[in-house]
């Protein structure tokens, strides 16, 4: 064997070891339990191939009743509680299957939310990710897997046994129907090979046929399908796809019914040659017909599970490799676990960037450049600027989704990434202008993990500071109602106000130290923002606070102000030393506002 084929041999035997251990770590007794059946499944046919030999012997012999009773009752008793015990066993695998599918679901979700943002919008990271979930949940590649595995199993035991059964008779016979066997297998692997190629070419396919599925099921899309008629467009780019999958599974198909023609006319051979030779041995005398019947029944069930066992192992590898994809992406490194500074009783936040430079993963530009600024604790800091100046991007990287390309930040004087990252998210409380509600309840939504010690009272409270109290308080199930229709019929549907408003309590209830909010009022009417701005302070209270806003009237809520300009600080100050700089970025943004309210 090459040193190539026994690496390819070692790699698999390695990813299915590995799987093996993830659903071991999910449920220990399927693997007991899956043992078991195997076993059993291989004494049932051995039963089946011995026992009538002994009757028909007995029959064409001596006859002695109780003897063939006794054979009869062995037959009969041993194949009603083997085949009950593998029918249990085969509902309780059922059951379990389910179990490992739903915990290799949470496994690749929690890998998910963990991984660093960056990946979850890089085109290869998705295409990995893609291919590891469908093969896990479209081919349930664990579940045939396991399941394979465990006839391999099987079949070792039975060919043992067949193997010790044939060899009283000779042993050329076996030789002949292992070369049978090697044939069909070359086809098999062929076959394999056609049918496993084509998930690469449906992969990509997939991905987009899930983004149209997403689109047109998605009730946020719902409008702009309506409004601008997208349906024409969106159903000509879905059949095109679907276009394109049917072709190759044609062509797939077509390859695979030439294969299994081959190994058809391969058995019906192997099958004659069998009968002619046992029969041949009878004339003979060789053999009686007792042992005719058991040395026929045991040949071809040696050639079948034979076959079985080498199209199983050939599946196995083939599972392997489809499993390569997960292990890649189950391997994909996160940086925000490398750091391990605690916080400790630090009181005081001052962040500072300095020098930062930034460029979006696979970007060749730099969305920031040469970002250095010093926000003090309990400052508030208003950051403005144009559309795409790079002011989200600021915030993205005080909020470690990004990490900077060059230049640090730092906080008390050590960069962040040395902090750990879990007690650096506890500092802060952001609201992004994207953020997202769950379809959970009201109270879910704003003490997240700890809505189960939470208190209503401080739901209650924070929901009151941005003025939606007296609102869910009506509703009749008070901060217990589900946000969306999604899983309960009198579910809510907030107006794009109202939750933005949910969104801030969200960030109020934290009651971190460093308050980071883009665009935070947005969505909300004059009087609401009105509300909101009036009470910043309240809200903020002494923390520290960095703030977008497009409405350059809130920034007299703010100590400072960074003016943002092609991904560099232009300026920065109070609002009246910015203004008086005549004909600067932020003067021109500000009198451009201000004259629709003169
Ligand atoms: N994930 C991303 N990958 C690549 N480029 C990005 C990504 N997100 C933003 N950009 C680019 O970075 C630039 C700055 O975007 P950013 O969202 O920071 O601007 P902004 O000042 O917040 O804009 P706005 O006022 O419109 O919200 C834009 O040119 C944008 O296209």
């Amino acid at each position: 064997m090459s040193k190539e084929r026994i690496l390819g041999f070692k790699k698999d035997f390695s990813t299915g070891a590995h799987f093996l251990k993830l659903t071991y770590g999910i449920s220990k007794s399927y693997i007991y339990l899956s043992i078991l059946s195997c076993i059993i499944n291989a004494v049932i046919p051995l039963i089946n191939i011995i026992m009538p030999k002994f009757i028909i012997d007995e029959l064409m012999n001596r006859k002695r009743i109780e003897t063939l009773i006794l054979l009869v009752a062995i037959l009969v008793c041993g194949n009603f509680i083997l085949n009950l015990v593998s029918r249990w066993l085969y509902a309780v695998l059922e059951i379990k299957n389910i179990e490992i599918y739903n915990g290799f679901d949470l496994l690749i979700g929690k890998k998910v939310m963990n991984m660093d943002f960056e990946k979850i919008e890089d085109s290869e990271v998705l295409n990995l990710k893609e291919q590891a979930i469908y093969q896990i949940k479209n081919q349930n590649v664990i579940e045939r897997m396991i399941s394979e595995g465990m006839k391999v199993f099987t079949n070792i035991i039975t060919i043992i046994g067949l193997i010790a059964v044939i060899a009283t008779l000779d042993l050329y016979i076996v030789l002949f129907i292992i070369c049978i066997v090697v044939a069909n297998s070359l086809m098999y692997k062929k076959n394999q090979e056609v049918r496993f190629g084509i998930y690469k070419v449906l992969i990509p396919l997939n991905r987009i046929v899930e983004y149209f599925d997403g689109v047109i099921n998605d009730f946020s899309s719902g409008k702009d399908i309506r409004l601008y008629n997208m349906s024409p467009l969106i159903m000509k780019k879905y059949e095109e796809c679907s276009k394109e999958s049917l072709n190759e599974f044609n062509k797939m198909y077509k390859t695979i019914w030439k294969y299994n023609g081959f190994n058809k006319i391969n058995l019906q051979i192997q099958m004659a040659v069998v009968y002619a030779y046992m029969t041949y041995k009878v004339f003979t005398k060789a053999i009686g017909i007792g042992s005719f019947t058991m040395y026929v029944s045991s040949v071809i069930n040696f050639s079948t599970t034979m076959s079985d066992f080498s199209s199983t192992v050939i599946f196995l590898r083939q599972m392997c490799k489809l499993l390569e994809p997960y292990m890649e992406f189950e391997q994909i490194k996160s940086k925000n676990i490398e750091g391990t500074k605690k916080i400790d009783d630090v009181k005081k936040f001052n962040i500072e960037f300095k020098n930062v430079y930034f460029k979006y993963p696979r970007s060749k530009e730099y969305t920031l450049k040469n970002v250095s600024i010093d926000i003090k604790d309990g400052e508030k800091l208003s950051v403005v600027g144009l559309n795409g100046a790079g002011k989200t991007t600021f915030i993205k990287l005080v909020t470690r989704l990004y990490e900077p390309t060059e230049g640090e930040i730092l906080l008390n004087g050590i960069n962040i990434k040395e902090y750990d990252y879990d007690e650096y998210m506890k500092l802060l409380a952001v609201v992004f202008q994207d953020f997202k509600l769950m379809a959970f309840s009201i109270k879910e939504n704003i003490a997240l993990n700890d809505y189960e010690t939470s208190k209503d009272e401080d739901i209650e409270k924070a929901l009151n500071e941005v003025g939606l109290e007296d609102y869910i308080s009506k509703l009749p199930k008070g901060i217990n109602t589900h946000i969306y229709k999604t899983f309960e019929e009198d579910g809510i549907e907030f107006s794009g106000g109202q939750s933005q408003k949910l969104a801030i309590s969200r960030a109020v209830y934290k009651a971190a130290p460093i308050v980071v909010l883009d665009e935070p009022t947005a969505a909300l009417d004059p009087i609401a923002e009105f509300e909101i701005y009036s009470r910043f302070n309240e809200l903020i209270g002494e923390k520290t606070a960095i703030y977008i806003s497009h409405r350059l009237s809130s920034c007299r809520f703010c100590d400072r102000i960074a003016v943002f300009h092609n991904g560099e600080i232009i300026q920065h100050g109070t609002h009246d030393e910015l203004i008086k700089e005549q004909g600067s970025q932020y003067e021109k943004m500000y009198m451009t506002q201000a004259q629709y309210y003169v």
